[in-house]
């Protein structure tokens, strides 16, 4: 009950202009946020269909429910994943299903369309009608995709092996799956799969991440046992890819602005498995570069907040907006170039990936080309050679995703090297950093450790398929 209370509650806000969809998902701390945010999504995308369906089933007066609480009931029960809450809400959808049925299927009738997404306006089909596949990354900290296939196959799942082309993976429906073709931990899914009630999920042996996220943290390949800072790191996703790259040895600094995310993420962690990190409530701009806790730093990723217009269900007619005000992209591409060039300061870092889930090149290229102006030690390296769809020319070093090319959400991701190696003695002659954290702001960093986790017998990450080589530009 509490996931449709919840998706009310942020719709109710949203009418209210109280914030985007994004945000107040993320801010309601709700357990299952993926989970909570696609049915907000997918019941805004449905919007003018569920509202006819309310108005002529008189809905509202014969239930006494609110109006968003009938909104996001009558979506799952009709469209989504069938209504999943038990109690009194459950019988009373039930009772009125035959008549909410039949409400859809006139609707369907008069206007000519037999699936439910062709009744979806053109402003609500910004994946030109395709479903994003459902991408499930193994988490290899506690388990293997070995073990992870095999245990849902016995669930009746059936494996279809490897993709061989990018196509099959949008050629998967009901209880089939497959490996991805580019990424070796990850798996796929219809677009329909859900698996947020999962035992697999739960137990943080699998976790919930698009493709295209995944990338930052693959192509970035920190070393086992390195020391690596993911400098805007809430809710940590990628964070715990880069705890599973790094085997959980060595040290992984993550740093969040906001204290709320933080606390998701420090929740999210723990159930991964998560040892090597070390968390901190702090502004990424204002950690000293040449502090000696950072002296081992190598390897950055930097995934900054950015305008999310590559995530394809933002239909909050308020995102939209600000996704496109010419302002707020300024403002945030700066704040996207000080955060590179702040991460460029570390003595002895070697790689850099940066990352958005925006389709602007201002807040992708032109900061990156900005950035390399500003740093000229630093070059790009050409990413993934075999990946289809390249960052803006000329700087086509880099990829981008989208829902069309890679059936993925929109993302950018660049990568930079060093070209020159610091001088290791000089560093050493730094003086201690003025903000190294005092007694009172240790009290700030809050580390996470899974005293129950136990590190499974892993099997060779890599076996298979061959990493794709970086050239450098
Ligand atoms: C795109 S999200 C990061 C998503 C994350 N990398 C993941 O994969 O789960 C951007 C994050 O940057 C954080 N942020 C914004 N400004 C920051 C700053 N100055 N220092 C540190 N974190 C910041 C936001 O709070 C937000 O959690």
């Amino acid at each position: 009950m509490a996931l449709y209370m919840k998706a009310a509650e942020i719709l109710d806000k949203v009418e209210q202009k109280k914030g985007a969809v994004k945000t107040l998902v993320y801010d309601s701390k709700f357990q299952n946020i993926k989970q909570l945010f696609a049915l907000v999504c997918e019941t805004q995308k449905y919007s003018p269909v569920l509202q006819e369906i309310i108005e002529n089933t008189r809905l509202l007066k014969e239930t006494k429910l609110r109006h968003n609480l009938a909104k996001v009931l009558v979506y799952d029960l009709l469209i989504g994943q069938g209504i999943k809450c038990g109690g009194s809400w459950k019988a009373m959808m039930l009772k009125h299903r035959s008549r909410l049925q039949a409400a859809l299927a006139r609707i369907k009738v008069k206007r000519k369309v037999s699936r439910n997404q062709d009744l979806l306006p053109p402003s609500a089909q910004h994946n030109n009608g395709v479903d994003i596949p459902r991408y499930v990354r193994v988490n290899t900290l506690k388990t293997t995709v070995e073990d992870v296939i095999d245990y849902l196959k016995r669930e009746g799942f059936s494996y279809q092996g490897a993709a061989s082309q990018l196509e099959d993976l949008c050629s998967l429906s009901g209880k089939t799956f497959m490996s991805d073709l580019h990424l070796q931990d990850l798996l796929v899914f219809s677009a329909k799969m859900d698996f947020h009630d999962h035992y697999l999920y739960k137990a943080g042996h699998i976790i919930l991440q698009d493709k295209a996220s995944c990338l930052p943290a693959y192509l970035l390949d920190p070393p086992v046992g390195g020391h690596v800072i993911d400098a805007c790191a809430a809710p940590g996703n990628k964070t715990s890819h880069l705890a599973a790259i790094m085997k959980n040895k060595g040290k992984l600094f993550a740093f969040d602005i906001d204290t709320k995310r933080l606390s998701t993420m420090s929740t999210l962690l723990l159930r991964a498995g998560v040892t090597c990190h070390q968390l901190a409530n702090e502004d990424f701009l204002k950690v000293d570069p040449l502090s000696p806790a950072y002296r081992d730093v190598t390897h950055i990723l930097l995934d900054p907040s950015c305008s999310g217009s590559g995530m394809v269900c933002l239909h909050d007619g308020s995102s939209e907006e600000q996704e496109h005000d010419p302002e707020r992209l300024k403002a945030l591409a700066a704040f996207q170039l000080r955060c590179l060039n702040h991460a460029l300061k570390f003595p002895k870092l070697q790689h850099l990936v940066y990352s958005t889930c925006s389709i602007h090149p201002q807040e992708n290229e032109e900061v990156v080309s900005a950035c390399l102006e500003n740093n000229p030690d630093f070059r790009l390296i050409h990413l993934f050679p075999e990946w289809p769809e390249r960052g803006r020319d000329p700087l086509t070093q880099c990829l981008r995703a989208s829902t069309t090319k890679t059936f993925t959400h929109g993302f950018f991701v660049a990568m930079l090297e060093r070209q020159a190696t610091p001088n290791s003695e000089s560093l050493d002659e730094q003086p201690p950093s003025i903000s190294e954290p005092s007694a009172g702001e240790e009290e700030q960093v809050e580390v996470s450790v899974d005293e129950q986790f136990q590190p499974p017998a892993a099997k060779k990450r890599r076996r298979n398929r061959k990493k794709p080589k970086k050239q450098k530009s």
